[in-house]
């Protein structure tokens, strides 16, 4: 590889291509070692001052303790320190909720910082890709702060000049890997800063019971179920229309009959009327007699019943016209909540093609023109495909509970809701685990959010129902 010349020593010479004529000496220049010294005493100040910036509560908790036992001897800082200490700790006992909010996730996200992310920080962005090592220099992404909430850790990073929020979405599970998270999740903040989330704790690793039916009447956001955040998860029904796509046994009946809960006072106090639209006839038949004449099963009854949705629907729009924009729920012009469990029945594998045609006209109409006057749609269906669902982009809000490809994920969620992190095709299929477990987009953000649904399970629904099988 090195050209002999004469007289030289080849282990001296370079070539910067095997087999080229240009061969150079390298000039080996001796750093002195008081430079070196010098560099190094500036690095080390350099690093203080930063940690002192970044972290000034940190940085005191050993500099005042020294500085009293310089001042004032060992016995007076052992004492301080031991003072502090037990104050801490009673503190933690009294009121623990203000210590873990005040002191305990701020110890933790430090020690998170160090610990984890700074530690690894180096090789995991060049084994991802994420950061290049170019010339014997490191180029990485800045690593921001650590804050920690109960569930996770939010890690603010500021990106490489010329990356994208892509570069980091492909490879979410490299850095889940990379920092022992079971999964990452990315978030633009601003301009090329990034939130990246990674999960500590799963407060939805275990199935909900029914919440208990609300006090007041009221067409929501209602609750039904539970955040990743540890928050209650509230959906908005009246002034949208909300689409469940999910495999078989992925839990959609929980979202519907979790909805139709929270909405109970209100169906009572006249202020919603639910309208039930069940043509695998399984699911809402259970509780039948809460939507009493709302009730269908067979196609041509689902055809008329969803014509009558878009008679009263268009009635109010003319009565509205010119005086109000939007829909406020009274007992004359009630909230109509059209629920289909299972709309790919009607528009999609419905033999009779008028039928298919007068049901698709129908909830295209309601869709596109309802929410305005108080005519909602809640539907729920397994394959999200196009050819299925020809309208699903129709629906302002979307779940996304377990689904069987990952293609699906964006079908539903929209563009990009994947590369976010709503990996709705690795929720688990076991009942106990995954079911009603699901990602949600709505209208307002593009970010997806992680929920579960309470599992409201047969006994709940016939005490639902009980009262108006009575009545009727
Ligand atoms: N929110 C939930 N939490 C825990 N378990 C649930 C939940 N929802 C449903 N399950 C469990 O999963 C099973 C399947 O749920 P469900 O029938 O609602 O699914 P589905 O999506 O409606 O299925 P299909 O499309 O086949 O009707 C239920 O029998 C129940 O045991």
């Amino acid at each position: 590889m090195f050209k002999r010349l004469p007289g030289d020593e080849a282990r001296n010479l370079v070539s910067t291509t095997p087999d080229t004529a240009v061969v150079f000496r390298p000039a080996v220049v001796t750093t002195p070692a008081i430079l070196t010294i010098v560099i190094l005493i500036w690095r080390m100040l350099a690093g203080l001052v930063r940690t002192a910036w970044r972290h000034p509560i940190a940085a005191t908790v050993p500099v005042i303790p020294g500085a009293v036992w310089y001042v004032y001897g060992w016995p007076a800082s052992a004492s301080l320190s031991g003072t502090v200490v037990l104050a801490l700790i009673s503190w933690a006992f009294i009121d623990r909720p203000s210590f873990v909010r005040l002191v305990g996730y701020r110890l933790l996200a430090w020690w998170r910082f160090v610990w984890i992310y700074r530690r690894h920080w180096q090789p995991v962005m060049i084994v991802s890709g994420l950061g290049r090592h170019l010339k014997g220099r490191d180029y990485l992404p800045i690593l921001g702060k650590v804050t920690c909430t109960s569930w996770a850790d939010l890690v603010t990073v500021r990106m490489l000049k010329g990356q994208a929020v892509k570069d980091w979405s492909d490879r979410l599970d490299h850095l889940a890997q990379g920092f022992g998270a079971r999964s990452c999740r990315v978030a633009l903040a601003s301009s090329g800063r990034l939130i990246l989330t990674f999960p500590r704790s799963d407060p939805l690793a275990s199935p909900m019971p029914a919440l208990p039916i609300p006090q007041e009447a009221t067409v929501g956001p209602v609750e039904i179920g539970r955040s990743e955040d540890g928050q209650p998860w509230r959906l908005k029904v009246h002034g949208t229309h909300v689409l469940v796509a999910g495999a078989t046994g992925a839990g959609k009946g929980s979202i519907i009959w979790s909805v139709i809960r929270a909405l109970l006072p209100a169906v009572r106090a006249g202020l919603v009327e639910l309208w039930a639209l069940d043509p695998k006839l399984m699911e809402l038949s259970y509780g039948r007699d809460l939507f009493g004449e709302r009730y269908a099963a067979t196609p041509e009854e689902c055809a008329e019943a969803l014509e009558e949705a878009v008679s009263v629907m268009q009635k109010r729009a003319a009565r509205f016209a010119g005086l109000q924009r939007s829909h406020v729920p009274t007992v004359k012009d009630p909230f109509v909540l059209v629920v289909v469990d299972e709309v790919a029945f009607l528009t999609a594998y419905q033999s009779d093609r008028g039928l298919r045609q007068r049901i698709s006209a129908a909830l295209a109409t309601l869709t596109t023109q309802g929410r305005a006057v108080g005519v909602g749609v809640l539907a729920a269906l397994q394959d999200p495909r196009k050819e299925v669902m020809n309208i699903r982009n129709l629906f302002p809000d979307k779940i996304a509970l377990r689904l069987d490809e990952s293609e699906q994920v964006d079908m539903v969620l929209g563009d990009g809701a994947r590369d976010r992190g709503a990996l709705a095709d690795h929720i688990s299929p076991v009942p106990e685990l995954g079911a009603g477990v699901g990602y949600v987009r709505l209208e307002t953000s593009p970010d997806p959010i992680r929920v579960r649904a309470a599992y409201v399970s047969d006994a709940d629904i016939r005490a639902m129902a009980a009262p108006y099988g009575e009545a009727a």
